[in-house]
């Protein structure tokens, strides 16, 4: 019988109103962090000029649980310097692993012969939902072991079962006690196996323990999203047999113990290309985004085009990882010419429009004439946190707790606000601020930071007015 545990996201999110779901005080309960930086942007500024993208956050996550697997040095190029990643660094360090800056976004690591989980940071796991990516290596090499709940993004309810149902395929017994998930491990080979969900994060944490078990597993149902695909991209440069990468079938067969001294850089991001083409819509400028894994937004930008927004793709080159293509895109000017969609907009599981770039179209769509329905599925409370561009003037409507009709087109207007606990709808908050004429204030912005490397700077070479200060 299969032991149910609980989910420590669960917890807080029920609203009784809108009007309760987006009182400050109740986003400042639900603020969690107390590294206070907070940012002051003069809006109503056109951008112009280039930016290049960074690696992603989801990508880095999942690569810095893998690079346990290896007992050789590790080391990732092209590494992003965000707080994410420094939340999974802390716990990395505090069970023994050595890990080093050598430069700017080059980081190394070596494992040592044997992991002090009894010291493992749990201040620095619980603000992290990625430390669940831990269990998927950690049971090659440990009978028996404990993970804090994990933290992230508050988004209502998001399951830990996945990765409970996939784990025990490798005979992993997950059990709940005193806000912690107890690992019993009698390892087994699952052969052929189907995930619960296609979720990203569960089938990361599934490649990773397939990656440590000699025999074939053959898992169906696999998510084959961006950050998967540069996972598995890095296992094969370790030894690790992977077919199907970018489709939902995935045959692995693992080794038993890896020593190898390996270099990788992950891909552009492809949220952070989305951040940036809204930044650009919703001010109405023309810029040029640098390294854009073009392919993994395919569909974004499609939706885009039939909005009327034009846009240059110059030729296709090759990720640094030799796999993914990338390619420079120009966003020009659309001077107010923009129609809403028809039709409703919604998140899936690629190759449908991601899921993190989904909050993008809801700025987006404010300064678009027309109406647009945008259909959160994926999260239960994430479009709640969409009304807050209300503040900034943007015409949105909560229908219920997943969807939200946008009416526009609206003037942007200054606020003085604080993010809400996700990273994607704290970063439209910044988006509305570029566009709106005046100073807004933008209150404890450790929740962008999680995400996106040197925002503010990034932004500021793109001619934007946005200081930092704490
Ligand atoms: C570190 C990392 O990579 N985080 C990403 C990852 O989180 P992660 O993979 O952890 O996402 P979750 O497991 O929380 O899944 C997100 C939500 O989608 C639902 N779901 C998912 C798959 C599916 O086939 N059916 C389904 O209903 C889940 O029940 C949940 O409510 O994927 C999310 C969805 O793209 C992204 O927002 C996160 O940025
Ligand atoms: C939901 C997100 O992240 P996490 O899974 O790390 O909470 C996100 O990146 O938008």
């Amino acid at each position: 019988m299969i032991p149910d545990i609980p989910n420590p996201d669960s917890e807080p999110v029920s609203f009784a109103n809108d009007r309760d779901a987006l009182s400050p005080s109740f986003l400042d309960h639900l603020q969690s962090t107390s590294r206070e930086v907070h940012l002051r942007v003069e809006g109503g500024r056109k951008l112009h000029g280039d930016v290049t993208l960074k690696a992603s956050k989801n990508a880095a996550v999942a690569l810095l649980c893998a690079s346990l697997l290896n007992y050789g040095v590790t080391k990732f190029l092209n590494f992003p310097r965000i707080e994410e990643v420094t939340r999974m660094i802390e716990v990395l360090e505090s069970i023994g692993v050595k890990i080093n800056w050598r430069d700017n976004n080059t980081l190394e690591l070596r494992r040592p012969k044997k992991l002090t989980l009894e010291n493992l940071n749990e201040e620095a796991a619980r603000k992290t939902r990625s430390v669940l990516m831990l269990i998927g290596p950690l049971m090659h090499d440990h009978e028996e072991f404990d993970i804090p709940y994990a933290g992230g993004c508050k988004l209502g309810e998001r399951t830990v079962k996945p990765h409970q149902y996939a784990l025990e395929e490798f005979g992993a017994s997950i059990t709940a006690t005193d806000k912690r998930y107890s690992v019993k491990v009698d390892k087994k080979a699952p052969g052929e196996m189907t995930l619960y969900e296609s979720g990203n994060t569960v089938t990361n944490n599934t490649i990773l323990a397939a990656a440590g078990v000699v025999e074939e597993t053959f898992i169906q149902a696999a998510s084959c999203d961006y950050m998967v695909q540069d996972l598995c991209y890095f296992l094969q440069k370790i030894g690790i047999e992977i077919e199907g990468i970018g489709t939902p079938l995935l045959r692995i067969r693992g080794l038993s113990r890896i020593k190898k001294n390996i270099e990788y850089s992950p891909t552009e991001d492809p949220i952070e290309a989305m951040f940036f083409i809204s930044a650009a819509v919703t001010t109405d400028s023309e810029i040029t985004i640098r390294r854009v894994p073009f392919r993994w937004i395919s569909l974004e930008l499609i939706k885009l085009k039939r909005m009327g927004i034009r846009y240059t793709i110059s030729s296709p080159y090759k990720a640094a990882n030799g796999h993914v293509d990338l390619a420079d895109l120009t966003i020009h000017r659309h001077e107010g010419k923009l129609s809403a969609l028809p039709d409703k907009l919604h998140p899936n599981v690629w190759p449908g429009l991601n899921p993190d770039n989904l909050p993008y179209f809801v700025p987006i769509a404010g300064i678009a004439t027309g109406q647009t329905l945008i259909h959160d599925w994926i999260y239960e409370s994430r479009a709640i946190y969409y009304a807050e561009l209300s503040k900034l003037g943007i015409k949105v409507e909560l229908l219920d707790q997943h969807r939200v009709h946008v009416r526009g087109p609206s003037e942007l207007v200054k606020a003085n606000m604080s993010c809400p606990p996700a990273l994607r709808p704290a970063s439209l908050l910044l988006i509305g601020m570029l566009a709106a004429s005046g100073v807004s204030i933008l209150r404890n912005v450790y929740v962008i930071n999680r995400g996106y490397e040197d925002l503010a700077a990034r932004l500021n070479l793109l001619g934007a007015s946005v200081e930092v200060f704490s």
